[in-house]
């Protein structure tokens, strides 16, 4: 790992207030950073993580859209004791003043929590996205920022060109400053030397302190209240605004078979069940065992998974999960799960708290947290009897279980307040 420069001091908001709509029903009842992934954790620990792991550890969540899951996994996930820090990760909620009764876009967000870059003084202020799946030392970026001398370095990496309207488009010199900032154009210009691909942001910032402040402050007295739409383009025409190339960041622990720059934006439904499959196989292209840069998550104190024969094949299994004379194949399955005799899981997420009745059969699904599937059910064999029944299909005929009964709990314990607190 390479030594610090200087030493800049640096904090962080990490946007978190995302509905996510694309990814309904999962987004249905909480936020999209909100949303578990893999076979243990929520989509924003990969940033928290990411920061941590960066020894960034001043970190305000900026939350808006359905926050009560995301706050209470911050609780119970990220709460350090006092004894080794002062300040952690504190979710920041709109502070609905008679001027703000919400955060109006992601600038306006960071504009409304100033305020609180004053009680640290930092030299820079990261502004990171909270909706992706990637590991990233971001002291790499800090170092790049330092470099140039910049006022703004944006994170960048290449995407085809028929997704360029998802994402901020850039243009840059060679020496990666940039000169163009786009927000979600319809067509972009590829890149100089890649004709199939243009560069784009990851939604990912770090600006100098005192140009932040001015910044923000003036996009509050024209109006503007998004970083992508209107804060860049702007900055980019007036200041030294920097692309930094995700592609170059080192991250220590990464294997050779992993997939360099592993970055998904898991936006739509189909791209997270794909993401998922990303973490599985023996070589998998985005390894979630990595013991010099973990993923941080929940302090849970269950036991391990318990398989009761079985035949499986490529599968997660969470913390007290228990199979019984089940087949499961290519699947995750969440802690707590319990899966009945007879019953065939294949290409599936199965979300905590599920409990899978005897003999039922699941094909290419995600079923969120809370469920009980009745024994011999079958979901994705038939897509019309599957919304006959109320369940979600994709267009890549993905079928999608919203959030069940949060009371109900497949294993003993809790209904007599006992069981595991995460
Ligand atoms: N009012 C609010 N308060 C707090 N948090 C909020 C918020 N509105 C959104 N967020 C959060 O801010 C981040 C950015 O979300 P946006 O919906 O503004 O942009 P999007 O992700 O589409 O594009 C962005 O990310 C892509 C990369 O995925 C870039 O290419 C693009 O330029 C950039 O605008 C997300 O983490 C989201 O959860």
């Amino acid at each position: 790992m390479f030594e610090r420069r200087g030493r800049e001091k640096v904090m962080a908001f990490v946007m978190a207030g995302g509905e996510g709509s694309r990814l309904r029903p999962l987004t249905a009842d909480r936020c999209k950073p909100a949303v578990p992934f893999g076979s243990r954790y929520r989509i924003v620990d990969f940033v928290l993580s990411n920061l941590a792991n960066s020894d960034i550890r001043s970190i305000y969540l900026l939350v808006q859209y359905m926050p009560q899951s995301l706050i209470e996994h911050i609780r119970k996930a990220w709460t350090v004791s006092p004894l080794f820090s002062e300040q952690f990760v504190t979710v920041v909620p709109p502070q609905m003043t008679k001027e703000h009764m919400h955060f109006g876009g992601t600038a306006d967000a960071v504009y409304q929590s100033l305020n609180l870059m004053n009680m640290h003084r930092p030299d820079l202020v990261a502004v990171f996205g909270a909706d992706h799946i990637y590991r990233m030392d971001v002291r790499q970026m800090v170092r790049f920022h330092c470099e140039n001398e910049a006022d703004v370095t944006v994170a960048a990496l290449p995407v085809p060109l028929d997704q360029v309207s998802n994402f901020g488009i850039i243009e840059t010199d060679s020496s990666g400053r940039i000169h163009g900032f786009q927000e979600k154009p319809a067509q972009a210009k590829p890149m100089p030397n890649d004709s199939q691909r243009a560069y784009a942001s990851m939604g990912n910032y770090l600006f100098r302190a005192d140009m932040l402040r001015e910044a923000l402050e003036e996009a509050h007295q024209r109006d503007e209240t998004d970083f992508g739409h209107h804060v860049l383009p702007r900055l980019s025409k007036t200041h030294r605004v920097f692309a930094y190339d995700f592609s170059t960041n080192v991250v220590p622990g990464t294997k050779p078979y992993e997939e360099a720059g592993y970055w998904r934006d898991v936006g739509t439904l189909d791209t997270y069940f794909a993401a998922h499959m990303d973490v599985l196989g023996t070589e998998p292209c985005f390894d979630a065992f990595n013991p010099q840069w973990p993923i941080y998550s929940s302090h849970y104190q269950g036991p391990t998974a318990r398989v009761i024969r079985g035949d499986l094949d490529n599968v997660l299994l969470g913390a007290a999960t228990i199979v019984s004379d089940a087949t499961i194949r290519n699947s995750l399955l969440r802690r707590e799960v319990v899966v009945e005799p007879g019953a065939v899981i294949e290409d599936c997420v199965i979300m905590d708290y599920v409990r899978i009745g005897a003999g039922a059969r699941l094909r290419h699904a995600i079923i969120d947290r809370h469920n009980k599937i009745a024994p011999g059910t079958q979901i994705g064999y038939d897509h019309e009897r599957d919304r006959a029944a109320g369940y979600h299909v994709t267009e890549g005929g993905l079928v999608v279980l919203p959030l069940g009964d949060v009371r109900y709990y497949a294993r003993e314990g809790y209904r007599d307040g006992g069981g595991y607190s995460e």
